[in-house]
């Protein structure tokens, strides 16, 4: 819960005990000085009507115009000065007008001292006495001086002593105890001013001090409320900033403080930039009119400063974030006049001490909250990269979806994957993310000298590398401003395994420094794992499927030849036979079957038949129209399927088809090394739709007819 600070106490009650004291001695002083004047003016005026006798002629009246003009001149300084404040009466010890105002008052005593030594010459001794009570109202009206120790003590005994001594001159045992009374009521006036005096300065002493504690308790109270807020704060704030901006928010409601700033310094520059800071009274202190090598100081070896002579202030003490300095708490009062002073003192330093303790609790609590997000987000990364690698249909794919669901989904800024090529420069297969795009640039070569660059670390070592703060990595100094620009801060790049070998590299990068911690990193390696696992299983498919593949054309096509087989043609003839009906057209099936090759095969071997069939097989493929399909049944037997047959072609008994057809075996075959021999066929062909309209019919008229075209078997009339 917020609660509004109360304001803070005003600064004079705070200052210290003497200055407090001897701007109330001068208050006092002030408040006696009117009634004073005004007193002795009249007494003056009463004396200068009433008392002639005893005295030189014209005495009262230059006395009495003398007292006038002082109380005229107290009464002057008075009214100047009555208006004065706390601040003016600070250095009042040292004031012209308050000199001015004591010699009024030491003068304004003496005078009266004079009435007694202008009555000595008279008798009776009486007048003595009157002087002597005109003296003793004096001092009363005068009382003010009694709080200025050197001026009472003059005044008093330069208006009493001559009464005295006067009183002992005249040696009678009256005057002999009137003397005494007078020493004895000096004596007791002494005493009483002395006494009066101790007593007030112990009170106004007792009372400042009271009131410096009350008003140090209700700071206290404020920078304890303080200490609180930022320890609340910190479990709130979404981030670093947000907590500067609360804590200098909150310390700006203070009022009467030096103004507070947080400092952050550039990685690249060096430099220090005000992150937040609390307003003043004087405003916000601008960083250049600063000497910062205090702050230099507070960073490079870690620990607060602070400097200061009790009215200026220079703190800067170090925030942590990860253990490490991640920016300065400063306080500042630069300028000694200023209206706020800042009391360097061991309470101001431990409380800031503590405030700054508070933001580092605060800044842990933040850490561990973006690192547990970070490991969610990356949880589901990695989930999501199973889904990638089951989804994915090719290795592009997955690389890029991976790339996108690991710069899409978790903390990291970009990701992207490298391999080299056969040349040994590396390409980046997939990339995603801020910053990607330069990825266009990415120039490392297998045999750079260089080694510095993530990807060739990894594939020298073999390992997973991590660099988590590129930017005060020496080594990267080179690549500075782009890794900057696109804040590349914390790199990781480990190594994807493929088939078993080393493929490529996954490279991840964050804009956090320090962003790669132990779990984070044992997450990468497993996305990185299953993105390898993924691009095998990928392998294996494809390799399943070329398998498949050779299958299904080994199944459908003869080995010898390379013609498709006997299995192919009974799922080719129902097509044909549905296209033919279809567009009404007609097709021939012919039947080969070469003559005499048992005894070529016997004569001259096998290998040599082989030979001779694979011959055909070419023969037969180049005499074959486009739309004809040549088939090997098995044996010397073929088949050619020949669509779009020409109606003449069946009136004319196929003749151009079997005349094109024989031209495969017009030349003499090579039999073996100088051994050529021609070798006949014999063609059979049935027709659609004329002869049969079913595969099975139309191939059983065509061999029926290449049977009966055998020569063994050839009569006058069905001879081809
Ligand atoms: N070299 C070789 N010979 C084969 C192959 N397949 C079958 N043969 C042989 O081919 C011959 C075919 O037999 P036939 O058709 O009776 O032989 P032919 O001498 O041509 O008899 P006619 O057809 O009646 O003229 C057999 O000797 C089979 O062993 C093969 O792939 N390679």
């Amino acid at each position: 819960m917020r609660t509004d600070p109360a304001p803070m106490p005003h600064e004079a009650q705070i200052t210290t005990a003497p200055q407090a004291i001897a701007a109330a001695r001068v208050r006092l002083l002030l408040a006696t000085v009117p009634v004073s004047a005004v007193t002795n003016a009249s007494v003056a005026l009463i004396a200068m009507a009433l008392l002639h006798g005893g005295a030189p002629a014209g005495f009262y009246a230059v006395w009495g115009g003398v007292m006038i003009g002082l109380q005229a001149i107290r009464l002057l300084v008075w009214l100047i000065w009555r208006g004065a404040s706390a601040e003016n009466l600070r250095p009042v010890q040292r004031s012209l007008r308050l000199r001015v105002l004591r010699a009024a008052s030491l003068a304004t005593g003496m005078s009266w001292g004079a009435i007694p030594a202008a009555l000595f010459p008279a008798t009776p001794i009486e007048q003595s006495f009157v002087a002597f009570f005109l003296a003793g109202v004096s001092g009363a009206a005068v009382a003010g001086l009694a709080f200025d120790a050197w001026a009472s003590g003059l005044f008093v005994v330069s208006v009493i002593m001559p009464l005295a001594l006067r009183l002992m001159g005249v040696q009678t045992s009256l005057s002999t105890a009137m003397a005494a009374m007078v020493c004895i009521y000096l004596l007791y006036l002494g005493v009483a001013i002395r006494r009066g005096q101790l007593q007030f300065l112990q009170l106004l002493d007792w009372r400042t001090r009271a009131e410096t504690a009350r008003a140090r308790t209700a700071r206290q109270a404020q920078l304890n409320a303080l200490l609180a807020e930022a320890n609340q704060r910190g479990t709130s704030a979404p981030n670093a900033a947000a907590l500067y901006a609360a804590i200098c928010r909150t310390y700006a409601a203070l009022d009467g403080q030096a103004p507070l700033s947080i400092v952050q310094r550039d990685p690249i520059t060096g430099g220090f930039e005000i992150a937040a800071q609390s307003g003043s009274n004087s405003g916000p202190v601008p960083m250049d009119v600063l000497d910062t090598s205090l702050l230099d100081t507070a960073w490079g070896q870690n620990r607060p400063q602070f400097q200061g002579d009790g009215r200026t202030l220079d703190a800067c003490i170090p925030l942590h974030a990860q253990g490490q300095v991640c920016a300065l708490l400063r306080v500042v009062c630069a300028n000694a006049a200023e209206r706020l002073p800042c009391e360097m003192d061991d309470s101001l330093r431990d409380w800031l001490l503590n405030l700054a303790a508070s933001v580092d609790r605060g800044l842990q609590a933040i850490s561990q909250r973006e690192r547990i997000d970070r490991l969610q987000n990356l949880y589901r990364a990695l989930i999501s990269e199973g889904e990638v690698v089951l989804q994915s249909r090719s290795a592009e794919e997955m690389l890029q979806r991976t790339c996108d669901t690991l710069a899409t989904d978790t903390q990291f800024h970009a990701a992207w994957l490298a391999r080299p090529d056969d040349s040994g420069a590396f390409r980046v297969l997939a990339r995603a993310g801020e910053g990607a795009l330069q990825l266009d640039h990415f120039r490392v070569h297998l045999n750079d000298a260089n080694r510095v660059p993530l990807v060739l670390r990894v594939w020298d070592t073999q390992t997973l590398q991590v660099c988590n703060d590129l930017l005060r990595d020496p080594d990267m100094q080179p690549w500075n401003s782009t890794l900057s620009r696109y804040r590349w801060h914390a790199a990781l790049a480990t190594p994807v395994w493929r088939g078993g070998a080393l493929w490529g590299v996954l490279v991840f990068t964050s804009p956090q420094a320090q962003a790669f911690d132990e779990q984070t990193i044992a997450l990468c390696e497993q996305v990185a794992a299953l993105l390898g696992y993924g691009l095998d299983e990928l392998d294996v498919k494809e390799r399943l499927s070329h398998l498949q593949r050779v299958e299904a054309h080994r199944a459908r096509h003869d080995t010898l030849t390379g013609l498709p087989n006997r299995y192919a043609l009974e799922q080719y003839l129902p097509e044909v036979i549905a296209r033919a009906r279809r567009q009404g057209s007609l097709f021939a099936v012919g039947m080969i079957d070469l003559d005499g090759f048992k005894l070529i095969n016997d004569t001259w071997g096998h290998s040599a038949g082989d030979r001779v069939l694979r011959e055909l097989t070419r023969r037969l493929q180049a005499v074959q129209r486009q739309t004809d399909f040549l088939v090997r049944l098995g044996g010397d037997e073929f088949v050619v399927v020949m669509e779009d047959l020409n109606p003449l072609e069946v009136q004319t008994g196929y003749a151009n088809s079997v005349q094109r057809l024989r031209q495969a075996v017009a030349a003499p075959f090579d039999i073996a090394p100088n051994v050529q021999l021609p070798i006949d066929m014999s063609i059979g062909i049935s027709a659609y739709p004329l002869d049969a309209q079913d595969a099975d019919t139309l191939m059983r008229l065509a061999d029926k007819a290449m049977y009966a075209a055998k020569p063994k078997n050839r009569t006058s009339e069905n001879s081809p």
